[in-house]
């Protein structure tokens, strides 16, 4: 049996669906579906789970909530008009009112329950759709799909005795629609992933039914070796490893969640990535092993908002505990650090700006400097972080070099170089203007 899931593209619109319907139509295998909101149908459209966003804040704010509604109603009334399933939209605007009645004083709880329904109505919106046109098929809560999840507002992640409940799904007789992005914590509430999660719910699902693949589809034929919009017709990429995929998502890959990979790699089902309006194209194959093919380089990722400490003292190197001691106080102002490049008598920290406050910043350098006896301490903002991604990496020679070679003909100073002990990944630290310039120079320098 195999999972799909369904990305936003490709359920914004009526005509979006009617693609899917083939989808699920061509392979009887495809038992399970799990479903984003309706996303963007054209570039400057608004996503159903920002315009819950919006919803949720005025909600919050006691604002007026009318148009906001109108608007989200609109979303779904426009496909189930088309689709002529409007029997199901009664329930889904009565959904969608209903949330201005909800009984909840903390914001962030607020704000999932107002996000998932977008995930939720669509789901139910999805599986009359499938019956109307000849489907067996039936909508499944995540409460009763056993999705259990912890109690971390808008950044939920699975518990692992949810899978005894998720397996029995392999029971259910028909296809079973499962709302993407959300579950329930034990105590009954619900609780969202972090943005783009229901890549992880399909691969929850996945992993839980044991299924033999999980068909992830979107708006690309593949994933590409860099982002499209930043280097013009990048090559495709047939074959990538989990732990190839990993890196590059979390260095900025949005095409699939990188907490998404976890469930499926530990239960090694290989996941395919697909295009819904090409579902011809052969797309993306990730597991646990693939062929190397001579290029040491896979992908090139990069993600902004990045601040670097520097802190340094004559003698570090011969303290000991100092590194604790400084993320001991990270730890106090709940800093979560990327990487912490050293030297003799310094180091430094790298962690994502949205760790800590403008406000809280001043107090950090000052904890920091005082209570290590520090000779230097600063702070620099608006840093990325560019990642070269590759299994044969390990093997080749000079990779480093060319890359650095390729930031320096680019005019680009290098704030940083790390490279794991896994040799799959290189990260280099730039600041934040320079990074689509120095994606174009690397990918140049590896592919062209
Ligand atoms: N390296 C990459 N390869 C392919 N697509 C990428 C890459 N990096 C970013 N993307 C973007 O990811 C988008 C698909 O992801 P997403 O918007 O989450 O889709 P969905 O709506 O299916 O969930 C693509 O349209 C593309 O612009
Ligand atoms: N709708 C949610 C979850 C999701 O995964 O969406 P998409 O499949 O459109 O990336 C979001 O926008 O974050």
């Amino acid at each position: 049996m195999k999972v799909v899931k369904f990305g936003g593209s490709s359920l914004a619109s009526a005509v979006q669906l009617i693609k899917t319907l083939q989808i699920i139509k061509d392979d009887p295998k495809r038992k399970f579906v799990v479903v984003s909101a309706p996303g963007k149908r054209d570039e400057s459209d608004v996503k159903v789970t920002d315009l819950l966003i919006e919803y949720g804040n005025a909600f919050i704010e006691k604002q007026p909530l009318e148009e906001i509604q109108n608007k989200i109603i609109q979303r779904f009334t426009e496909i189930t008009d088309e689709l002529e399933i409007q029997d199901v939209q009664k329930t889904i605007s009565e959904n969608i009112l209903a949330l201005a009645d909800l009984e909840e004083e903390d914001p962030a709880r607020i704000m999932d329950a107002f996000k998932a329904s977008g995930e939720n109505n669509n789901a139910i919106l999805y599986a009359s759709f499938l019956k109307k046109n000849g489907l067996n098929a039936s909508y499944v809560n995540p409460k009763d799909a056993g999705i259990i999840v912890t109690n971390e507002p808008g950044n939920a992640m699975i518990l692992p005795e949810a899978y005894d409940e998720i397996v029995k799904l392999r029971d259910r007789e028909g296809i079973s629609v499962i709302p993407g992005f959300f579950g329930y914590t034990k105590d009954g509430k619900i609780c969202t992933f972090s943005r783009g999660g229901s890549d992880i719910t399909g691969s929850i699902i996945a992993a839980g039914v044991m299924a033999d693949l999980y068909e992830n589809f979107t708006d690309v034929d593949a994933i590409f070796s860099a982002h499209p919009g930043i280097v013009r017709q990048p090559r495709e990429v047939k074959e990538l490893t989990f732990r190839e995929m990993r890196e590059l998502s979390y260095s900025g890959f949005g095409v699939f969640h990188d907490e998404a990979l976890f469930p499926v790699f530990r239960a090694d089902i290989p996941v395919i990535i697909k295009n819904t309006n090409n579902p011809e194209a052969p797309g993306t194959k990730i597991s646990t092993t693939r062929k190397v093919n001579g290029l040491p380089v896979v992908g090139i990722a990069g993600d902004r908002g990045f601040c670097s400490l520097y802190l340094s003292k004559y003698l570090m190197n011969r303290e000991v505990g100092f590194g604790r001691r400084v993320l001991n106080i990270l730890e106090d102002f709940n800093i979560n650090f990327e990487h912490m490049p050293s030297g003799i008598d310094d180091i430094s920290v790298i962690f994502r700006e949205n760790q800590l406050a403008p406000e809280d910043e001043d107090k950090l350098l000052t904890r920091l400097k005082e209570e290590l006896a520090l000779d230097e301490i600063t702070i620099k903002h608006d840093l990325a972080m560019l990642a070269i991604v590759g299994e044969g990496m390990k093997s080749a020679i000079g990779v480093a070099a060319r890359a650095t070679q390729s930031f320096a003909d680019a005019d680009i100073n290098l704030e940083m170089i790390s490279q794991g002990n896994s040799e799959v990944t290189m990260l280099f630290c730039i600041e934040e203007r320079y990074l689509n310039r120095g994606i174009r120079a690397i990918y140049d320098a590896y592919f062209k």
